[in-house]
């Protein structure tokens, strides 16, 4: 088994002396600055004047410039999007990187298809959360947490190893547990996950759920239900005990059907198809085309966007969800 490192196998000390810049105050940057200053870790948070600046005020952050907080900081966090990061840290962020400080991701894309090239004098690590940002605050909040990956790139102190499990255990991971990683591996799976099951083949799944049961001509509101709303329900079960887990609470007609039918959904084409996705990252195919939609104003991720916002799935949903208060939908 991998080694796992948990609370107790981390002394934070290391890092409580030092100012963490988090970079970026959306979903993971709220996050990582909220969790670690209520971890007792000295953090400042640096963002352009605007909505996130604002936010963190009112989150009683100490707020700054981008620039201003790499200034201040010994490790710098770079929580901003993927592909807003080559610029701004060109910019505002490589200026301050002098020697000794911390440079650090939450992905390892930017350095990993080479975006960006840090300087030798400082660490260079990631720590990784194996989940969104909302749900590292609320499960941090909640006195659990979301495990993490951490890697390190580069090691100029000799001390990047205990500072990123140091930072792991501040954000709350360590009490999920914390594994070793290389920025190759980080990058390629995490990308693979969120293409083929997390996001890409969960919401197709659900669509083609939906639209076989409406087409067929059942009532939206009920597939909705079926194929969307139970998905949670199924997935926390899962989440809690695993597949065994979650077929306990099922009928056995459905552990049936669940035996005899997932392989006529999910079948030798479908893992070929994640194996294309898998290489097409590998490659470095999937990083290129993202980075050249960036580059040419996104036109295909708006047109892809707007398509599913008015998919009839949305539109019964936020109904059914606006009836449903104890549905958080923050
Ligand atoms: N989302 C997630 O849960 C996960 C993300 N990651 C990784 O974490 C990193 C951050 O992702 P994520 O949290 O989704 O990012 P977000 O899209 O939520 O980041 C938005 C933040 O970036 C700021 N921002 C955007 N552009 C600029 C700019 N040009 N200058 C200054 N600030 C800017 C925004 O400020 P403003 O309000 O002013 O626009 C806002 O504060 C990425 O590397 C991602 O891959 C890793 C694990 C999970
Ligand atoms: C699953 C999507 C993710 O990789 C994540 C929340 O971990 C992301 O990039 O947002
Ligand atoms: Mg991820
Ligand atoms: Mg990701």
């Amino acid at each position: 088994m991998a080694k796992m490192y948990y609370n107790q196998d981390i002394n934070e000390e290391i890092l409580k002396d030092k100012k963490i810049a988090i970079i970026g105050y959306g979903s993971q940057g709220h996050a990582h600055a909220r969790n670690l200053k209520d971890s007792g870790f000295d953090v400042v948070v640096g963002v352009r004047p605007g909505g996130s600046f604002d936010q963190a005020k009112e989150d009683g952050m100490e707020v700054m410039t981008v620039k201003e907080a790499a200034e201040a900081a010994d490790l710098i966090m770079i929580l901003l999007p993927d592909e807003r990061q080559k610029q701004v840290y060109e910019e505002e962020i490589a200026p301050a990187l002098t020697e000794g400080k911390s440079l650090v991701f939450a992905h390892g894309f930017n350095v990993h298809f080479g975006q960006i090239t840090p300087p030798e004098n400082v660490d260079v690590f990631l720590v990784a959360p194996k989940g969104p940002g909302h749900l590292v605050r609320r499960t941090y909040e909640a006195g659990a947490g979301v495990p993490a990956l951490f890697a390190i790139y580069q090691d100029k102190s000799g001390e990047a190893k205990d500072v990123a499990l140091a930072y792991a255990k501040g954000i709350g991971s360590a009490r999920g547990g914390v594994l070793e990683t290389t920025f190759e591996e980080e990058t390629v799976t995490d990308l693979f996950g969120e293409q083929a099951v997390l996001c890409g083949g969960t919401t197709a799944l659900v669509k083609a759920g939906f639209e076989t049961l409406v087409e067929a001509g059942y009532q939206p509101e009920l597939a909705y239900f079926e194929t969307l709303h139970e998905l949670k329900l199924i997935v926390d079960l899962m989440y809690e005990g695993g597949l065994s887990g979650m077929r306990y609470s099922i009928s056995d007609t459905a552990e049936w059907g669940d035996y005899v039918a997932g392989e006529r959904i999910v079948t030798d084409a479908t893992k070929e198809a994640m194996k294309g996705l898998l290489t097409d990252i590998q490659e470095g195919k999937f990083a290129k085309g993202w980075i050249n939609e960036n580059e040419t104003g996104r036109p295909t991720f708006n047109k892809m966007k707007e398509v599913d916002k008015t998919h009839q799935i949305e539109e019964v949903g936020k109904k059914l969800r606006a009836m449903m208060p104890f549905v958080n939908q923050k």
